[in-house]
């Protein structure tokens, strides 16, 4: 347990580790490419640790010596399973993506999780790879890993993804339509939630040379066959860690500067720091990098979040630290997470006395500019997002403890040591 210390308000510059989602795509990219690639300024944590072990085990040889750039050497689609079960912990990202890599094998191959994992659909990914003719059931029938394989490549065509709740399934089947073995075409059905991953998957796709090409609805979509690229890839900051350090300046009042994540990023997380300004914090581009400031009081805003999940456990945190009403929208997907986010943003709000409240899809909070917060001991979930967002309060609020701080290490390893800059 981590008790987090007040500060009078924050000062600081500092930079972010690598976006877990950008080293996620270009690694798959990178692994299923012909030639070599060298990923600049990756992600070292356990998910990505997670990630590259299971390209090493379908046959694709990373080098991961130098933790600054890590050099792939590609092997062209051709993916050979060395064993017979992949195992991601509690890896979303890579349980979805690398189900669909698995499929372009030649063997029996088991994708499983954690016990979270476990639980966490993957039925609308089933049934699309299905329909590019891939042998694939959850063993256990509950539309969740652990997932047999049986695979022998995909044959691509025209496939239907059903309504579900990650975008994770469709970025999943976007990487791996070129290999099909005949041109791709995918329609969605459903409202397609955190498109901004979508079209990160794209953006990166186009990086190592495939051009997919999709509707502006992102629901149908067009995918030539072809072969990535091996390239030099650099990858910008996180910025949906980002986001703690930019809330610390809202919660706390002060200045902090992330000098690696653009204004511009490809990351749909950027979009929590124009909500900032909403609420009555100052945000000035500063090189590559954006400070946000905070010198008066804070407002509650309504906002829909469908397309930014990861970011609202933080935007929670600094609403009950705002004036007035704060409504959270479309925020369903929270509950599929590493546990059920919505649930515990509230529990845990609620436990250092904020007013929440919770419905199906959405959050409201009722901020009183923090007048009726107090210290408490936080529970976390083994969700790395609740002990980092929570931790900004702490800034504030005098006595909140963090339970199992050591779950940032999920995507943030050493959150803590960056953190204590603030302090
Ligand atoms: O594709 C990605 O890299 C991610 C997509 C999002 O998930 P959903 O699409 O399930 O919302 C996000 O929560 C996750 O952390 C990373
Ligand atoms: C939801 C997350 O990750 P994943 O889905 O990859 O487990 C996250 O990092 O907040």
């Amino acid at each position: 347990m981590i008790e987090i210390q007040p500060v009078p308000s924050v000062d600081a510059e500092l930079s972010i580790p690598g976006s877990k989602s950008l080293t996620q795509r270009a690694l798959i990219a990178a692994a299923l490419a012909r030639g070599e690639s060298r990923l600049c300024g990756p992600l070292v944590s356990e998910d990505t640790e997670y990630s590259a072990q299971a390209l090493a085990r379908l046959g694709v040889r990373i080098d991961r010596e130098d933790r600054e750039c890590w050099v792939v050497e590609g092997n062209g689609g051709t993916v050979h399973m060395d064993g017979t079960t992949i195992y991601l912990g509690n890896n979303g990202t890579a349980t979805r993506f690398l189900t669909s890599v698995a499929a372009l094998g030649n063997s029996a191959v088991t994708i499983d999780g954690d016990e979270r994992m476990q639980h966490r659909p993957i039925g609308p990914l089933i049934a699309a790879l299905r329909g590019w003719g891939v042998d694939i059931v959850s063993v256990r029938g509950t539309d969740c890993p652990p997932l047999l394989v049986n695979a022998r490549g995909i044959t691509g065509g025209r496939t239907v993804l059903p309504e579900g709740k990650s975008s994770q399934y469709l970025s999943s089947l976007l990487l791996v339509a070129p290999y099909a073995r005949q041109p791709a075409s995918l329609e969605v059905d459903g409202e397609v939630l955190s498109k901004p991953y979508v079209k990160m998957t794209l953006s990166v796709m186009a990086d190592f040379g495939v051009l997919a090409d999709c509707t502006p609805d992102f629901k149908s979509f067009s995918i030539p066959q072809g072969v990535y690229r091996g390239r030099h890839y650099r990858i910008e900051g996180d910025a949906s860690n980002a986001s703690y350090f930019w809330a610390a300046a809202a919660v706390a009042g002060g200045r902090v500067t992330v000098t690696n994540v653009p204004a511009l990023s490809l990351q749909g997380d950027i979009g929590l720091v124009p909500l900032l300004a909403r609420m009555g914090c100052e945000v000035t581009q500063v090189g590559n990098g954006l400070c946000v400031e905070r010198q008066g009081g804070l407002e509650g805003i309504s906002v829909d979040m469908g397309d930014m999940p990861d970011v609202v456990p933080t935007l929670a945190v600094v609403a009950a630290f705002a004036h007035g009403r704060t409504e959270i929208a479309n925020i369903a997907h929270l509950r599929i997470k590493e546990c059920d986010r919505l649930h515990a943003v509230v529990t845990e709000l609620r436990r250092m006395g904020a007013e929440v409240e919770e419905q199906g899809e959405a959050m409201i909070i009722h901020g009183d500019g923090g007048a009726s917060l107090h210290g408490a001991e936080i529970e976390t979930y083994r969700d790395h997002r609740m002990a980092m967002s929570f931790a900004v309060a702490g800034l504030k609020v005098p006595g909140v403890r963090i339970t199992d701080e050591g779950c940032v290490a999920k995507s943030f390893p050493d959150f803590w040591s960056r953190f204590a800059l603030l302090t």
